[in-house]
């Protein structure tokens, strides 16, 4: 065996004994490890440091090295300190304000302003400020802000690496003069010709970034220095715009994002595979909510950086980070400080730095320029994207093969629970020892070391690694993480929305979270939100692993460089994505029935974007569009797809960034879901026909799920006609669905019969589209239920309900419970048919209590039922963003969250919404509030990012406290 990164465990026994918290409370976990430790003595060093006695290969004398870097870092600042003070006072007289999320963050971007002589206003008073700081402005922000000095992050870097305050308006985002600002011409020829007189911040360093390739091809003509002004090679520029032919494998071939995401969808197959490889079995769930479970959080050091080294020995020792820079094309041992990029504003971001570097103060996400002047002799290596799949690939084969389960986070990052793991004879119940023989294996396999946290749950353990980086292991149990002070942003899913309404309510940090009731907290965040923080902030934390989750999408998105001058080079574009998205899927044997193409289209206005190239400050738009059969033939999806960018029907010299998704896919774990599949069978019929002679083909095609894994009691809640087409559909495939809805029923078929294929995978209960609420009083299956009727609180409910019968002559109602876009994809017949089931399933409706005539939510039932006279009656119908139309009000919901799907929402955005929603519900329309709500939580769940479901509780919360206030009840959603 190689020599491991591990430690003599007898050794780190004996050391960390007098920690004990007592093996009753954490059976399974190393009593002697756990927790118990003395606040301070966290900040100190952690209980379970397995690094102070390590015999890590990657960092040698170490922790020698740290000691005496500490020392002289401290003798440092006190001659400093001595000499007055640290940095000249380049922003004195700056008042400083900083909106939303911006890079580097708000707690950096403060403190080098501050530093250096900035005033800072937590709040914005706009009396006092001199400058707002900020990536990136709303609407809303932009037309707020724009009498304000408003500057890019930039400002402040460039500004440090001068020396001097730069002249503010070259930063600007909005500004005093910018309705005067010329409108740019939106060409790529005359963009390109700009840049030779351009200052664009990240101009050299973006097409740097993306060249990669080129420039180590031939450096000397590639090399991009326009923004020193030194030139630029036109001819790289062209050959860098989305119209070449091999732009998009060169944009993936360099961009680091693209990897990190199309990794992490793969391997999360590549463990569902691994799994069936050794036969692995979803553990019991009945053991997820106590203490018996052993959770692990594995995570390598400074990944890229340790994978880059192992081809650069030398520079182990020394600070290194792995960025898309010029300083990579620099020699190594050259005058580091001479570099122009030392002095200039540098903003390409550190992907990964180490330890060393770490050590001055260098983080990764970093900009380039800032890290040099923590850190001036840092090392920049190139990125080795072959290299880190790979050892990330065996990486993922060493721990899926020990753990019971194993959920992809990300290419350098597992979570296991190894409850039965640790039972196993070699490591006698005691988890450490089976975190040392991982790090031991994977060491030996890629010599690179990994961190390792334990604890009973996820969060505890992702809280271990943190202390336990770097090459480690830490335990943690409950009670040890409520007396650390980990900052509420460490929490999973506190985006800035939420962190900031905590701040607003006086809750600065966890303590002051745990301090707060429960009760309070739903005021603030919402009931959901609440009690998850409620939960975390005592370390509980009820979340189950995910091992099984087939990826869910296949996609990609491209949005730099894209400038096209006709359509013919807009569908060309399309049409080369789409086939390389479908390299991807034929590779992995997956097929999908829904395709959606995103779009970002640039702003009205706008000027030329931050980033050279870049898609700058864009509108978005997203349509889908089903696909004939489950295909991943590039011809059939790239036809729908130019079909669905004729109809956005846009001028292609305004395309900024180009997204595909193919969703729907074979052996996905919905596949399983009977409504959806037959909704999606339903789309099928494009033009509004019955599923008849026609449709009976595809019916016997595998889209339909076998008859054993027809869900019955979602058939039993669809309309009778749409049954008995269903039963009939079978039939002709020689396979009868049994009409009970008792599971037992379904398992119990033979094994061998045709249709006993067990569905792939999923244990747990498949979302339903449709959703079923057991049976009615007489005993048969329910239709499609809009509500339950329960009695008080239901009553603005059932009014909603009445609205909905007074208006069915509409006819094209979407049950407010089914998923919008199936809906909007149903052929029109099939939709008037649900519908009218729907309405004729209603029961009766109770008789509302009477309220006082102006809170009776009832009036709004009349007013709905009136749509016109409710514009005469009201006035002006709420508006969001200039629209009222549900349609274009879902529309622009959709594009909301597909523009930001992974960052969140900026909370001015959420507020505004929350605004329009609670207008709504003053003015009595609570069938649109409903409905609209209904559509943003439906499309915030898809997203399946938590802090769209934070921004969801917040909106919610708000809607029903106005809904309490008018009408004493609550808006069920
Ligand atoms: N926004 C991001 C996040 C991650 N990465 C890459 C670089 C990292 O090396 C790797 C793993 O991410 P980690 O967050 O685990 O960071 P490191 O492994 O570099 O450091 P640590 O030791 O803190 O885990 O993914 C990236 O390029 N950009
Ligand atoms: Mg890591
Ligand atoms: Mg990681």
């Amino acid at each position: 065996m190689a020599s491991a990164p591990n430690n003599d465990s007898q050794t780190s026994i004996q050391e960390t004994k007098e920690y004990s918290l007592g093996p009753e409370d954490i059976p399974h976990l190393p009593a002697n490890r756990i927790g118990g430790v003395a606040e301070k003595e966290y900040n100190i060093q952690p209980a379970i440091d397995t690094r102070t006695n390590t015999n890590a290969p990657a960092y040698g004398d170490f922790r020698a090295y740290f000691q005496q870097r500490k020392h002289k870092l401290a003798e440092q600042a006190e001659a400093k300190a001595a000499k007055g003070p640290k940095y000249s006072l380049i922003f004195s007289g700056v008042i400083f304000h900083i909106n939303g999320y911006t890079q580097p963050s708000h707690y950096e971007l403060k403190s080098l302003l501050i530093e250096r002589g900035g005033k800072f206003l937590h709040y914005l008073s706009k009396t006092q400020v001199t400058h707002i700081i900020a990536s990136n402005l709303t609407m809303t922000k932009e037309k707020e802000f724009r009498n304000y000095k408003v500057v890019r992050p930039e400002w402040v870097l460039d500004s440090i690496g001068a020396g001097k305050q730069l002249l503010w308006q070259k930063y600007r985002v909005v500004g005093q003069n910018n309705n005067n600002l010329a409108r740019l011409p939106v060409e790529a020829h005359t963009e390109i010709s700009d840049l030779y007189n351009s200052d664009a911040a990240e101009a050299a360093m973006t097409t740097a970034a993306h060249g990669g390739q080129l420039m180590t091809a031939a450096p000397a003509a590639i090399f991009v220095v326009d923004r020193f002004g030194e030139g630029l090679n036109r001819e790289w520029v062209r050959r860098n715009l989305a119209t070449e032919p091999d732009f998009i494998q060169r944009y993936y071939a360099n961009s680091r994002l693209h990897h990190l995401s199309i990794w992490k969808a793969e391997l999360k197959d590549y463990v569902a595979q691994l799994r069936q490889k050794y036969n692995k079995v979803k553990p019991n769930s009945s053991v997820h909510n106590d203490k018996q479970r052993v959770i692990m959080h594995v995570d390598f050091d400074c990944f890229f950086v340790s994978v880059s080294l192992l081809s650069h020995p030398l520079l182990k020792n020394k600070p290194v980070a792995v960025c898309h820079s010029h300083k990579q094309l620099e020699d190594c041992n050259s005058d580091l400080e001479s570099n122009p990029f030392c002095q200039k504003g540098d903003t390409s971001q550190i992907a990964s730095c180490n330890y060393v570097a770490r050590s001055f103060g260098v983080k990764n996400g970093m900009f380039m320029s800032q890290a040099l002047q923590l850190c001036p002799t840092m090392v920049v290596v190139p990125y080795c994207f072959d290299a880190y799949k790979r050892i990330s690939l065996s990486f993922y084969k060493i721990i899926t093969r020990i753990a019971d389960e194993t959920q992809a986070v990300s290419v350098d990052e597992a979570l296991l629970d190894v409850t039965q793991a640790v039972r196993q004879e070699a490591y006698q119940g005691n988890a450490e020892f089976l975190a040392r023989h991982i790090r031991e294996l994977v060491f030996e396999a890629t010599q690179c070391t990994v961190s390792v946290g334990i604890g009973h749950n996820i969060l505890l353990a992702r809280i271990a690694t943190s202390k336990a980086k770097p090459n480690g292991v830490f335990a943690l149990d409950a009670n040890s993480f409520c007396n650390m002070d980990v900052s509420i942003s460490n929490l999973p899913g506190v985006g800035h929305a939420v962190e900031d309404s905590l701040m607003n309510n006086g809750i600065k940090n966890i303590s002051g979270l745990r301090n707060t009731t429960l009760q309070h907290l739903q005021t603030i965040c919402g009931e959901r939100t609440a009690l998850t923080l409620y939960n975390f902030s005592r370390g509980i934390d009820n979340r189950v692993l995910e091992s099984d989750r087939l990826r869910q999408a296949f996609g990609a998105d491209i949005g730099w460089g894209v400038r096209l001058s006709n359509q013919n080079e807009a569908e060309g574009f399309v049409n080369r994505l789409v086939h390389e998205v479908c390299k991807s899927m034929v590779a992995a044997g997956r097929t999908g029935s829904l395709v959606s193409l995103k779009i970002k289209k640039r702003q009205e206005g706008q000027g030329k974007p931050g980033k050279f190239l870049g898609h700058g400050i864009c509108d978005s738009l997203s349509k889908s569009g089903s696909l004939s059969q489950m295909t991943n033939d590039p011809a059939k999806i790239s036809s729908v797809c130019i079909k669905l960018l004729q109809q956005m029907a846009l001028n292609p010299l305004d395309i900024r960034a180009v997204g595909i998704q193919i969703q729907k896919l074979n052996n996905s774990d919905n596949t399983g879901n009977v409504g959806e599949m037959l909704l999606a069978k339903s789309k099928l019929s494009s033009h509004g026909k019955d599923i008849g002679d026609r449709d009976r083909q595809r019916v016997s095609s595998p889209l339909l799920p076998s008859a054993s894994q027809v869900d019955i009691d979602v058939l039993n809640s669809l309309p009778e006609s749409i049954q008995s087409k269903i039963r009939a559909a079978y039939r002709h495939m020689g396979s009868n669905i049994g009409f009970s809805s008792n599971k037992s029923e379904q398992k119990s078929l033979s094994p061998g019969s045709a249709y006993s294929k067990p569905p792939p995978l999923p244990e747990k209960p498949i979302a339903r589209k449709i959703p079923v609420k057991g049976k009615s009083k007489r005993g048969r299956p329910r239709k499609l239920a809009f509500t339950t009727s329960k009695g008080g609180a239901d009553r603005p409910k059932q009014n909603i309900v009445a609205a909905f019968h007074k208006l069915q002559s509409l006819d094209m109602i979407m049950p407010s419970q089914m998923d919008s876009e199936v809906w909007e994809n149903l052929p029109t017949n099939i939709r008037r048919e649900l519908a009218r089931e729907y309405v004729k399933s209603k029961p009766p409706i109770a008789k509302p209590v009477p309220l006082k005539d102006s809170e009776n939510p009832a009036n709004a039932t009349v007013v709905a039922d009136k749509k016109q006279k409710q514009i005469e009656i009201l006035g002006q119908p709420p508006m969001l963003l200039g629209k009222h139309e549900l349609s274009d009000v879902r529309a622009l919901v959709r594009a909301w969250i597909d523009s930001v799907e992974t960052n969140g929402p900026f909370k001015e955005d959420i507020a505004e919404f929350g605004d329009y929603i609670d207008s709504l519900i003053k003015k009595r329309d609570l069938f649109k509030a409903r409905s609209i709500l209904s559509f943003f939580k439906a499309r915030a769940q898809q997203s399946h990012s938590n802090v769209w479901m934070a921004a969801v509780d917040l909106v919610l919360n708000q809607a029903n406290n106005a809904c309490m206030a008018m009408y004493n009840a609550k808006l069920h959603v």
